[in-house]
C-alpha cells in the first residue's frame, strides 16, 4: 500500500487515539537522519509463500500457535513474538517493532543479518535515537506512519502486528496466517485495547483488498466490515 491510500485511515487513527501528525513527522525525520535505504526486493522470496505474521498475545506460547508459525514458509514477528518464537525454536525471518519492548532482540537480529523493520512515531523518538544507531544499517528498514521521506518507508499499518501484515502484503506474500493474536485479551490496558481495535480494522481492510479471509477475524468480520464501510465510504 502507498501512503496516499493509507492517509485517510491514518488521519482517523490519529483523531481517535489523540496522536499528533507533527510529532510523527518529527520522529520520521529523526529516523531519516539515522538510516539508509533498504531494498525491499530483499523480500522477493516471500512472494506467493505462506507468511506467518506472529502477534504478541500470550497465546503464542501455546503449541498449536507455535506450530502455525513453524509450518509457514516465512515468519514475520511483531515485537515480543520474536523472542517467544526463538525460544520455541522457530526461526524469525523479520522483526517488526516500534522499539518499545525488545530493542536488544533487534540489535541481535540485525547483527546476524536478519532484517528488522524499525518504526518511528511521535511517542518513541528517544528510543529511535538510542537504538537505531546500534542496528546494522544493512539489515534495517525504517518505517513511519506519516508520509515517507528518504529511506523511511510507509507501506501501511499501525501496530507492530498489522504493520507486519501490510509489509508482507506489500512485497507480494501469498497466504497470511496469524499465530499469537487475541483481540479480546482481558489483560491489556485501555490504550492497548483501542490499538488492538485498530489492528483488527486494518487487518479487515487488508483481507478485503486481498480477497482473502483471515481466520483470526472470523468472530468479528461483520462488525469490522461495518466500521470499514463507514471509514472508507464504501
Ligand atoms: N493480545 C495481544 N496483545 C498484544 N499484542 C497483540 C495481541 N494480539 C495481537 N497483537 C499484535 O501483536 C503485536 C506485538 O505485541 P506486543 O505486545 O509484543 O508488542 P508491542 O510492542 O506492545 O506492540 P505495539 O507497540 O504495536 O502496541 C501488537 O502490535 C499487535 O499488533
Ligand atoms: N504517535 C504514536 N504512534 C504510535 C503509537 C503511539 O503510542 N504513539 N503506538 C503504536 C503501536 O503501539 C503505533 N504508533
Amino acid at each position: 500500500m502507498n501512503f496516499e491510500t493509507f492517509e485517510p485511515t491514518y488521519e482517523a487513527i490519529l483523531a481517535d487515539l489523540g496522536f499528533d501528525r507533527d510529532d510523527d513527522e518529527r520522529a520520521r525525520d529523526v529516523a531519516a537522519e539515522l538510516s539508509t535505504p533498504f531494498d525491499l526486493s530483499r523480500f522477493d522470496d516471500w512472494e506467493e509463500r505462506t507468511v506467518a505474521v506472529a502477534g504478541g498475545a500470550p497465546c503464542l506460547h501455546e503449541d498449536s500457535e507455535v506450530r502455525i508459525a513453524r509450518e509457514a514458509d516465512v515468519v514475520v514477528a511483531a515485537s515480543t513474538a520474536a523472542d517467544v518464537l526463538s525460544e520455541a525454536g522457530v526461526a524469525v525471518d523479520c522483526l517488526v517493532t516500534d522499539l518499545d519492548k525488545n530493542p536488544e532482540t533487534a540489535v541481535e537480529l540485525t547483527g546476524r543479518g536478519v532484517p528488522v523493520a524499525a518504526h518511528a512515531h511521535g511517542d518513541n523518538v528517544p528510543a529511535v535515537r538510542e537504538w537505531l544507531p546500534r542496528f546494522d544499517p544493512d539489515h534495517t528498514l525504517t518505517t513511519t506512519q506519516a508520509a515517507p521521506v528518504g529511506p523511511v518507508r510507509n507501506v501501511g499499518g499501525f501496530t507492530d502486528g498489522d504493520r507486519a501484515a501490510f509489509l508482507a502484503d506489500h512485497v507480494g506474500a501469498g497466504r497470511l496466517t496469524f499465530p499469537g493474536w487475541n483481540f479480546d485479551d482481558p489483560d491489556v490496558g485501555p490504550m492497548k485495547a483501542r490499538k488492538l481495535e485498530w489492528a483488527g480494522r486494518l487487518l479487515g481492510w487488508l483481507e478485503r483488498r486481498r480477497g482473502e479471509r483471515f481466520a483470526v477475524l472470523d468472530d468479528r468480520r461483520e462488525r469490522i466490515g461495518r466500521e470499514l464501510d463507514a471509514l472508507l465510504g464504501t
